[in-house]
């Protein structure tokens, strides 16, 4: 097994990388404290593949034992999935002193986290992350929320969990679509903090594609780090925390644009390719390095233009993102490749106009 610490302000928490959950409990008796009942949620996917083997785990804590599900899904990271988990909460006895145990991908992670944030004005949550996006990013950091009227992540709240503990072998059962996906991120990583890591993400693809248990364990253990640093240096984004926005200005448009029936991380990988060109267009991140972003994220099998959006539809979505004060847009940008940076307000509305039209798929 291994370890990693994140420090924030708020919490300390470990990280804990393995290929099983035969220390999930072992790690949940050392948080040492006196859990009154424990509530494991998951999605529909999730629930059959593995919640009957956490609450079997933690049924020896020899308190009462709740699994809740919900419907599956980036459509249903809202409102409606908050009030059942509310009201399943309430049914099965949840007190101040119960823990909630996010089981599954990211929409799992911010929905449950952010039940934990909210019920009785905030409880414990641990992260068990089994998507490869959340072990690398959602289940790290404490960023919990809900989508509302399709506004990606609009109601929310910043809440650490206790504990991440993450089981690369249930990467095993995960459709070959969602892997991709978490590829986006981990791109987006090297390319806000790491030149290193983009080159070992170049060279081992077809390793990591073959998910060598090796190689995996290094990129996901690389991209935990990269992202508790970010975090523990910021963990309420009041300045550099918004570098892992990288790619999502754009992203989180096209995701609403697109009602949700493209992936994150695909949405991600297209906001990139636009985050590029933003970056050529005001700092001079060199075209070489431009192309090296666009061939990984091709490589990868990640989308690099939208289809049936228009650019200016795009532009006017940017406004509704959390970076935007007032009127001014906020974007992560990058100098080279590893080396990011905020641009708050520079750029013109032809500047972002051009590079949101290079990745509308019937302008080119
Ligand atoms: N809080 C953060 O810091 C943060 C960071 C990145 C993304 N996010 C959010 O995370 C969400 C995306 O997360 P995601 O990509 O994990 O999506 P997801 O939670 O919807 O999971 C993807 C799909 O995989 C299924 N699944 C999960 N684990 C599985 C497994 N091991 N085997 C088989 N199927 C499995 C799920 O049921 C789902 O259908 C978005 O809502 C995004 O906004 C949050
Ligand atoms: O943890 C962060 O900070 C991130 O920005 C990570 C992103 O990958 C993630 O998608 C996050 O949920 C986006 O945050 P938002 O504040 O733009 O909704
Ligand atoms: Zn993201």
């Amino acid at each position: 097994m291994q370890r990693l610490d994140v420090e924030t302000k708020s919490k300390h928490y470990e990280i804990l990388v393995d290929q099983d959950f035969l220390d999930l409990v072992p790690a949940i008796r050392g948080l040492d404290k006196d859990f009154s009942s424990y509530h494991v949620v998951s999605d529909d996917n999730v629930t059959p593949l593995y919640q009957r083997e956490i609450l079997d785990a933690l049924a020896g804590f020899g308190k009462p034992v709740h699994g809740v599900t919900f419907p599956h899904g980036e459509k249903n990271k809202n409102l409606s999935t908050m009030e059942a988990i509310y009201q399943a909460l309430i049914e099965n006895g949840a007190d101040r002193k119960s823990l909630i145990v996010a089981l599954g991908g990211g929409v799992a992670g911010d929905m449950a986290g952010y039940a934990a944030a909210t019920y009785m004005r905030g409880i414990a949550y641990i992260q068990i992350p089994t998507t490869l996006l959340s072990q690398v990013d959602s289940s790290i950091g404490g960023k919990t929320g809900i989508d509302f009227n399709g506004y990606k992540n609009i109601i929310g709240a910043f809440h650490q969990p206790e504990l991440v503990y993450i089981n690369t072998a249930t990467l095993k059962t995960l459709p070959r679509g969602e892997f991709t996906s978490g590829m986006a991120e981990i791109i987006k990583h090297a390319m806000i903090k790491d030149a290193a890591y983009f080159d070992f993400l170049e060279l081992e693809r077809e390793r990591v594609q073959a998910l060598d248990h090796e190689v995996l364990t290094s990129m996901i253990l690389r991209s935990c780090e990269i992202k508790s640093q970010v975090v523990s240096e910021d963990e309420t984004e009041k300045g550099n925390r918004a570098l892992l926005n990288f790619g999502h200005t754009a992203g989180h448009a096209i995701e609403r644009l697109m009602d949700f029936r493209m992936l994150h991380g695909e949405c991600v990988s297209i906001g990139m390719v636009a985050a590029a060109r933003l970056s050529a267009a005001e700092g001079g991140f060199p075209p070489a390095e431009a192309e090296r972003l666009v061939r990984l994220l091709e490589a990868y099998g990640l989308p690099l233009a939208v289809p049936d959006l228009s650019a200016e539809s795009v532009y006017e979505e940017l406004f509704h993102d959390k970076k935007t004060m007032g009127n001014t847009l906020t974007f992560a940008l990058c100098r080279r490749i590893g080396d990011s940076y905020l641009s708050k307000g520079t750029l013109t509305k032809a500047q972002i106009l051009e590079a949101l039209d290079q990745v509308m798929e019937r302008e080119r």
